[in-house]
C-alpha cells in the first residue's frame, strides 16, 4: 500500500452502515493503520456510536488535514453537515470508503464500492478538487446540506422505504432494495402531491408531484441515473421532476428506465439546472429525503452551495 498523502487523518466509521458489514470493515481498516508504522502515527480511528455521532465528530475535526469517512450516504451525510460548521479555510479534505447500502456519492466520486482496501489505495494516489452541496431549509426548522440527493413525492418515499427496511436488516441492496421499495410504494397508489415550484426566483409553476429530484450528482436509489448530468464541481444542482402525471405502466417504465439515465427523453419529465428553488406543498406534508435521511416540511427552499468543500477523487475522475 503507498504512503499516505492525505496528511494528519481522522477516520470515522459506521459499523451499522451496509446492514452492519460496516462493522468488520472498520476492523479491517484499524488493521490497516496498526500494520504500518508511518500510518499509525498518522491516522485516528472513531467508529460512530449512533445517529448524528458522524456530525458532532466532524464538526471539531477542523485540526485535521483529512476527513475519511467509512460508510454510506447516511453517515457521509451527517459528516458533511459536521464538517460545514467550520470555516471554509479549517475544514478537512474530505475521502470516502464506500461502505454502504447505496453508496450514491460514492459512485459520483467513482470510489470502489465495498471493497475498503482498493478504495483506500485510490484515495492515497487520488487528486483533490472542490466541489458544491446543496443546501435545504423548511418551515419546519430543518436545515440540511446534501451531498447527492434531495428527493419528494414518490421518490422519497421509496428511499425513505429502503432506509426503513434497511433498518429492518433486509438482505437487499443497491437497486434490487430500491426497485423493490418502487413496487411497494407504487403498488400502494402512486399519489401525487400539489405543489408550486420556481426554479432561480422565477415564475411559480403549478405541480402535481410524483417525482421531483434535486441532485448534486447523477444517481440516486444506489445507481438509478435520475439526473445523469449532474455534477457536484458545477455551480447549479440538477432538478429532474414530472410535468405530467403517467398511469402506472407508463410510471414503471420510466423508473426502469431511470436505472440507466435513458427516462430523460420523456415529455412527462423535465429536467432543469438551478441555482436555487423553491417549492411550496399545498395540501400535506410530502414524503422528502435528503441523501436518505427524512426532513419535515410543507414548504421548502433549496440552493446550491459552491465550492463548499475539498473531496479526495481517483486520479483520472472524468469531471
Ligand atoms: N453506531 C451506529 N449504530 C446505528 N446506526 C448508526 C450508527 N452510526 C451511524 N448510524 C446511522 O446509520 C445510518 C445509515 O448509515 P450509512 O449511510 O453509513 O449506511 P447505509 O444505510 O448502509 O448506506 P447508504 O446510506 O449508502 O444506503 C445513518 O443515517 C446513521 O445516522
Amino acid at each position: 500500500m503507498p504512503h499516505t498523502s492525505l496528511g494528519r487523518t481522522l477516520a470515522i466509521a459506521n459499523p451499522a452502515s451496509h446492514s452492519g458489514r460496516g462493522a468488520g470493515a472498520a476492523d479491517e481498516l484499524e488493521g490497516i493503520f496498526a500494520s504500518d508504522p508511518s500510518l499509525a502515527g498518522a491516522f485516528e480511528l472513531r467508529r460512530t456510536s449512533g445517529p448524528g455521532d458522524a456530525a458532532s465528530i466532524a464538526s471539531s475535526a477542523g485540526d485535521f488535514d483529512t476527513l475519511l469517512v467509512m460508510g454510506g450516504d447516511g453517515v457521509i451525510n451527517e459528516a458533511v453537515n459536521g464538517l460545514m460548521h467550520l470555516p471554509r479555510e479549517n475544514r478537512p479534505t474530505l475521502a470516502v470508503i464506500p461502505m454502504g447500502s447505496g453508496n450514491d456519492f460514492a459512485r459520483t466520486l467513482g470510489l470502489a464500492l465495498n471493497r475498503p482496501k482498493d478504495a483506500l489505495s485510490q484515495l492515497f494516489l487520488g487528486e483533490r478538487r472542490a466541489i458544491g452541496l446543496g443546501l435545504v431549509t423548511s418551515d419546519a426548522g430543518e436545515s440540511r446540506h446534501f451531498a447527492q440527493t434531495l428527493s419528494f413525492g414518490l421518490d422519497a418515499a421509496i428511499a425513505l422505504d429502503t432506509t426503513d427496511r434497511r433498518a429492518a436488516q433486509t438482505s437487499q441492496e443497491g437497486p434490487a432494495l430500491f426497485a423493490t421499495s418502487g413496487l411497494k410504494v407504487f403498488s400502494s397508489g402512486g399519489k401525487c402531491f400539489p405543489a408550486r415550484a420556481s426554479f432561480d426566483g422565477g415564475a411559480p409553476m403549478p405541480l402535481r408531484v410524483m417525482v421531483f429530484a434535486v441532485q448534486n450528482g447523477p444517481t440516486y436509489g444506489g445507481g438509478f441515473r435520475i439526473c445523469p448530468d449532474a455534477c457536484p464541481a458545477d455551480p447549479t444542482l440538477c432538478v429532474c421532476h414530472n410535468v405530467l402525471q403517467p398511469r402506472l405502466p407508463h410510471t414503471l417504465a420510466l423508473f426502469a428506465l431511470a436505472r440507466f439515465g435513458l427516462h430523460t427523453r420523456s415529455k412527462v419529465l423535465r429536467t432543469v439546472k438551478a441555482s436555487s428553488l423553491d417549492i411550496r406543498f399545498e395540501e400535506e406534508e410530502p414524503p422528502c429525503q435528503a441523501d436518505g435521511e427524512r426532513v419535515h416540511g410543507t414548504s421548502f427552499h433549496v440552493e446550491s452551495v459552491p465550492n463548499a468543500l475539498d473531496v479526495i477523487v481517483p486520479t483520472g475522475c472524468r469531471w
